[in-house]
């Protein structure tokens, strides 16, 4: 498959397995889960020390009410964690302190694109809260038409995938383009095209087809675990019943448990309960993003190792002549701009409006944001083709 250029690209939902799920396929990566602290890598553009980042919330292993109360913490608060400099007052102001070490990657679009000559830019977009604004909802969290339309013209010349917590269906219906590639479940469902030599050494790779018919690779380094998340989806469906707000989402290969809508008063008790069900497996994790509480198998797979196995799946893993960019907004991304930082090859860009601490080297406000930057790479990109 071509890349370069109007690549067409398989998507899509499951359709029936050509093999056998494979038994042994998730031990290998079965580790418990723990925090990382990555060491610095340079960064060949800028070289602003940062304070190191703490690890990742799981939220079993700390205190999980403030880990719930911080998924969204006041302005002051990630101030005063961050950075004395950053405690002003004013939002703004603490903003755009913190824009010195995460500059815009609109106001630095020329540096990127500077680095990005004589190399393809490969694309790995989050969805919720990167291409569609975080709503209250989450069955209403569309993406608008025109970043639709941005999106699909951004795919004729970069490849483009998108990396989800949701399940790989869900988001598919959201995007809704072919030209994509998707991964779900924070990574643990990707589909993507055949490459023998990913296949053919990965026990968790099985031939499928997509909904065009064509060929394509599935993988799915938790599918022994969807028995087992089912369950858990019931038990937490019906432990959360009577809290007024919580709604549980099955993502496939994880659930979320929301309490954006629940009483402050209640997240305590949307915390114990969650607790309550997930002690009785072992195997699985529980970990945070924004106002949800996401349980999922505790194996040694998550949104970086995703993005690693797409280069490596679409042959772009060399530095030498690609740069990939991955622009999302939540904790779950962090574990992708960690293997960028560390490959010391492309750049993580953080959507956030407030100062949090991030792996990630560039940043972009909210979602018309990044649907400007990506307007800048089409626009880039057809004035060099001339
Ligand atoms: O990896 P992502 O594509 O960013 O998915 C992460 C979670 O996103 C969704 O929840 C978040 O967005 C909702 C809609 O805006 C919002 O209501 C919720 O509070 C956010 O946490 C999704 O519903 C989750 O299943 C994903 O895991």
């Amino acid at each position: 498959m071509d890349l370069k250029s109007n690549h067409s690209a398989p998507v899509l939902t499951d359709s029936a397995p050509r093999s056998k799920s494979r038994l042994r396929g998730f031990r290998g990566l079965m580790l418990p889960y723990s925090p990382s602290g990555a060491p610095f890598s340079p960064n060949p553009l800028r070289s602003i020390p940062r304070r190191k980042t703490g690890g990742r919330d799981d939220v079993r292993s700390c205190g999980w009410l403030d880990a719930m109360k911080s998924s969204s913490p006041t302005h002051k608060k990630f101030a005063k964690d961050i950075n004395h400099e950053l405690s002003s007052p004013d939002p703004e102001v603490a903003y755009r302190t913190w824009l010195l070490n995460y500059p815009s990657a609109l106001a630095s679009f020329e540096q990127i694109a500077n680095f990005a000559k004589g190399k393809r830019i490969a694309l790995f977009l989050d969805y919720d809260g990167t291409l569609s604004p975080i709503v209250e909802n989450p069955d209403n969290a569309f993406m608008s038409d025109d970043m639709r339309s941005i999106v699909k013209e951004v795919a004729k010349y970069f490849p483009t995938a998108i990396i989800s917590g949701r399940s790989r269906d869900k988001v598919y219906e959201f995007v809704g383009l072919t030209e994509l590639y998707y991964a779900g479940s924070h990574g643990m469902d990707i589909m993507c095209p055949v490459k023998q030599s990913v296949s053919d050494h990965d026990q968790n790779c099985i031939k499928s087809t997509d909904k065009q018919g064509n060929e394509v690779n599935l993988f799915q380094p938790a599918r022994e675990f969807l028995p087992m998340i089912d369950k858990v989806y019931s038990s937490l469906v019906r432990i959360t019943e009577d809290i007024k707000g919580a709604t549980v989402e099955n993502n496939k290969f994880c659930v979320s448990v929301h309490y954006r809508n629940v009483d402050q008063d209640n997240w305590k008790s949307v915390g114990e309960r969650v607790q309550d069900v997930i002690k009785k497996y072992p195997s699985l994790r529980l970990t945070q993003g924004r106002k949800v509480l996401e349980i999922r198998p505790a194996i040694n797979w998550d949104k970086g190792k995703a993005l690693e196995f797409l280069l490596k799946s679409l042959d772009l893993s060399n530095c030498d002549d690609v740069l990939p960019i991955y622009v999302g907004d939540d904790r779950t991304d962090e574990d992708a701009f960690k293997v960028l930082r560390e490959r010391n090859c492309g750049y993580g860009i953080f959507v956030s409006k407030s100062p949090k601490e991030s792996k990630a080297y560039y940043s972009l406000r909210d979602p018309a944001e990044v649907m400007e930057f990506l307007k800048s790479l089409v626009t880039w990109k057809k004035s060099n083709a001339l």
